[in-house]
């Protein structure tokens, strides 16, 4: 069995509904049982020009699943379809976009593959990834980078619980 952290994000459309459905939607899959869903968090979007106010604010969080069917590639695999699902569209970097699942850890694996990097490469600076994983994992760690609770003490992006 593996424990995967996934990160979802959401800045168009029906932000809530579509994160409710995800949720949905990777309990559904084979061998997938959730086991904790973190607050959600608006946060203002994070462009390649850095902080757009103009933009469509996101909705993040993460979700903790145990699965006895997946390797982290079909994790990943199935993420994107659910993504695709939804309406997901990669037009532009750090875009906007209906549903971003992003495989964060799984069992603390190091894994850099040209279509997987486990940890997720940015996650340890992003304060809208690591305060919803501290908030359901509080002695969480990131290989090489550090507990998540230190981590989040430094990262300075701004995330307002709803
Ligand atoms: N741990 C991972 N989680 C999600 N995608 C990953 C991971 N490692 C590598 N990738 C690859 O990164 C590519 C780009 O992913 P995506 O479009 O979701 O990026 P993004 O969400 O816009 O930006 P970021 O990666 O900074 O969160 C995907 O094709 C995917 O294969
Ligand atoms: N606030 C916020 N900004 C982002 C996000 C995100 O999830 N939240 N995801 C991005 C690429 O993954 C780029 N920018």
């Amino acid at each position: 069995m593996s424990r995967a952290v996934i990160a979802f994000g959401a800045n168009l459309g029906d932000r809530e509904t579509t994160v409710a459905e995800a949720m949905r939607e990777l309990a559904e899959l084979d061998g997938v049982e959730l086991v904790a869903i973190s607050p959600v968090y608006e946060t203002p979007a994070l462009t390649d020009a850095g902080v757009d106010r103009d933009a469509p604010g996101y909705l993040n969080g993460v979700v903790v699943l145990e699965t006895t069917a997946h390797t982290p590639h079909q994790l990943l695999a199935a993420l994107h379809d659910i993504e695709a699902a939804h309406g997901r569209q990669r037009l532009k970097h750090w875009g906007d976009r209906t549903l971003d699942l992003d495989l964060i850890d799984v069992d603390g694996l190091v894994i850099d593959d040209t279509g997987l990097q486990l940890p997720h490469p940015r996650a340890w600076q992003r304060a809208f990834v690591l305060q919803p994983w501290l908030d359901v994992d509080p002695d969480a760690v990131i290989p090489g980078r550090g507990r998540v609770a230190d981590l989040r003490a430094q990262a300075h992006d701004e995330v307002t619980r709803r």
